[in-house]
């Protein structure tokens, strides 16, 4: 497998395999690294995750586990066992069920990076209230990843709005990892906290999770290149 310096992770929101690795077949996998979220897994299950292998691509398994603690950990352990570069957790789920999963792969001897979700990228502070949060998305995250960190997890998923104020509290190597990516001019979708692929390096991300802007794009592997040649080195 090549070493992969790309802090670039393209989101394979795709309905089947045969879409997902038809993107893949026509990226080197020196590029980027790519995400299985729930639509393609839900359909597809732990195939299309060691095709994509095969191929030489490291895989974030984006499956956001929220459930009691034996449950998440043993989730953990079973994309451990899968052999994904990461996979994440729900911060909300707390410090027990954080810790549990975390143990899980000590115990086991893995290499995955365990990561946890703070405030979803398409939350902005109405959504928080409504779910009975009085407080803004910003601080949340820092309570969240503050919980992460304290729990001895790798990172947290944020948006790169918060990235500043989470380095200045978390130094490297707690990773910081982004979706709401979004290149000057491109739509935003449903996300709300959004920032620019090279702006977010800036602010300190680590992994940048670009889904839409990539794989609907008239050209992918293109649009991909043009958003790698637009980060500082
Ligand atoms: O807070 C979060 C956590 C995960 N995601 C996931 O990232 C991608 C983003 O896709 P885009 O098409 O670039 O919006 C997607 O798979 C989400 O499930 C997120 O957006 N926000």
């Amino acid at each position: 497998m090549k070493p992969i310096n790309s802090p670039v992770v393209v989101a394979l929101d795709y309905p089947d395999a045969r879409a997902a690795l038809a993107l893949a077949d026509r990226i080197d996998p020196s590029l980027c690294r790519l995400k299985v979220g729930k639509e393609l897994f839900t359909r597809e299950g732990p195939s299309v995750v060691r095709a994509l292998q095969e191929r030489g691509f490291e895989v974030f398994l984006d499956l956001k586990f929220h459930d009691i603690p034996n449950t998440v950990a043993s989730a953990v352990h079973a994309a451990a066992d899968l052999g994904v570069w990461m996979v994440n957790v729900h911060a909300s789920g707390g410090r027990r069920m954080m810790t549990a999963a975390r143990e899980r792969l000590a115990q086991g001897g893995y290499s995955t990076l365990l990561i946890a979700v703070t405030v979803l990228t398409s939350s902005e502070r109405g959504d928080l209230a409504e779910i009975g949060l009085d407080i803004e998305p910003v601080e949340q995250v820092r309570r969240l990843a503050a919980l992460t960190a304290d729990c001895g997890l790798h990172g947290v998923v944020c948006s790169a709005q918060e990235a500043v104020m989470l380095r200045q509290a978390h130094p490297k190597p707690f990773a910081l990892v982004t979706p709401g990516i979004r290149p000057a001019g491109a739509a935003g979708d449903d996300q709300r906290r959004i920032m620019t692929p090279p702006m977010a390096i800036e602010a300190g991300v680590d992994y940048l999770v670009i889904g839409r802007p990539v794989t609907q794009s008239a050209d992918p592997v293109a649009t991909l290149k043009d958003i790698i040649a637009s980060l500082p080195s």
